[in-house]
């Protein structure tokens, strides 16, 4: 099994080296995996001069499975856009046609302290945000900065699904849903916005196919506010890709920190990129203390959905909820009477509860 590793900037290395100790681990399992490492994002662009090298690009096409960090820095962020980190990570998103994008949310429950809200109100929380990853705003052209006739500058970005685009991404809810609680929350703004009247319409056509499972819609704000109100009402979110990347930020805080929600992305044949939600963080980065579980948790991912490595994925789960209830916890995610922990020792702990 050929895993490309893209640590990538800021804390991006720190939790991957964590993530790789693990899948060193798992390979007790039986499981023998190539890994290989090339630069992303700004150091993509520091070793070659490019956020996603070409290179690099050819590694994870080779590849059958890509484990990345994280990307950005503020030194980036007056560069040309093609050049910028973020711009790295969204090529590689779409040169590998990763439309679908898993985002669970899961509350740990020794974790319920940490939690933005109160225990009740989260306990037993396990929501899937599946958002689509290389549509919307992100690639929709026209974009840009122009002057427009009174002299002044505008900046514009189109929004724009069109119905295939809408519709595998569909399915792919529709089939975790299947596989779940049978129920799914379609979310978008289909009040104001036409990219969102054509969402919902082929969303209720592809739900045709699916007659067992429940499928509702809400409005984005509306969904925003309620999952913090009642997060609990929902299972599967299917949503855009800008929608998305705000929600599932939004309720990475429901599990009691962003350093806990990891993801995978993946094509039509479960090809797959994993990585956490979060990004960079300059703000920690090279201290040893980000949580590197979002990124453990991405590794199960990938043994789930790419290799079909079930039992390895839950083991890997099982040790993170071993290594919490031991009570160690980085500093994002600490409580009085817990341990605290940087990030290699965190990593550390799960790889000896595995
Ligand atoms: N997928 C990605 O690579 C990705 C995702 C989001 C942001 N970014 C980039 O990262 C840079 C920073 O962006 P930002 O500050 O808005 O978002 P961020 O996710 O990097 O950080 C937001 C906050 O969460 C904290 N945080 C993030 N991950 C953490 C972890 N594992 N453990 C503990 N705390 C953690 C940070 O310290 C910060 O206070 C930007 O350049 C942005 O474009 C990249
Ligand atoms: C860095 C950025 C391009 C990225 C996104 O918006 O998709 C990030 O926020 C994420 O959630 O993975
Ligand atoms: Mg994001």
């Amino acid at each position: 099994m050929k895993i490309a590793v893209l640590p990538g900037d800021g804390i991006g290395p720190e939790v991957t080296a964590q993530a790789v100790k693990v899948l060193k681990a798992i390979q007790s399992d039986g499981l023998k995996f190539e890994m290989e490492e090339a630069p992303i994002g700004g150091a993509g662009y520091d070793a070659a001069g490019d956020p996603l090298p070409e290179a690099t690009l050819k590694l994870a096409n080779a590849a059958d499975a890509v484990l990345l960090g994280a990307v950005g820095g503020y030194q980036y962020d007056k560069l040309p856009r093609p050049m910028r980190p973020e711009q790295g990570l969204l090529r590689i998103r779409k040169e590998l046609n990763l439309f679908a994008n898993l985002r669970p949310a899961i509350l740990y429950e020794e974790l319920a302290d940490a939690s933005s809200l109160k225990p009740e109100i989260v306990a037993g929380l396990d929501i899937m945000i599946v958002r689509e990853l290389t549509g919307d705003l992100y690639f929709g052209q026209p974009r840009g900065i122009r002057v427009n006739a009174n002299g002044e500058r505008e900046g514009f970005n189109t929004m724009l699904y069109s119905e295939s685009e809408v519709r595998r991404v569909a399915h792919t809810g529709f089939q975790i849903a299947m596989k779940r609680g049978k129920k799914m929350c379609s979310v978008e703004k289909a009040n104001v916005l036409e990219t969102s009247e054509l969402w919902r319409e082929v969303v209720l056509e592809v739900a045709k196919q699916y007659p067992e499972v429940e499928l509702s819609h809400m409005y984005v704000d509306n969904a925003a506010m309620q999952l913090v109100r009642n997060p609990k009402q929902f299972d599967v979110i299917l949503t855009g890709n800008i929608f998305g990347d705000i929600l599932s930020d939004e309720a990475s805080m429901l599990t009691g920190s962003i350093g806990m929600l990891p993801s995978a992305s993946l094509n039509e044949n479960n090809k797959g990129m994993y990585e956490p939600i979060h990004g960079s963080a300059p703000d920690i980065a090279g201290k040893n203390i980000a949580n590197p579980l979002a990124t453990i948790l991405s590794v199960a991912m990938m043994l789930r959905y790419t290799f079909n490595q079930e039992e390895s994925a839950l083991r890997i789960e099982a040790a993170v909820k071993s290594a919490i209830s031991q009570g160690y916890r980085t500093a994002d995610i600490y409580v009085e009477g817990t341990r605290k922990v940087g990030t290699v020792e965190m990593g550390e702990a799960v790889v000896a509860a595995l």
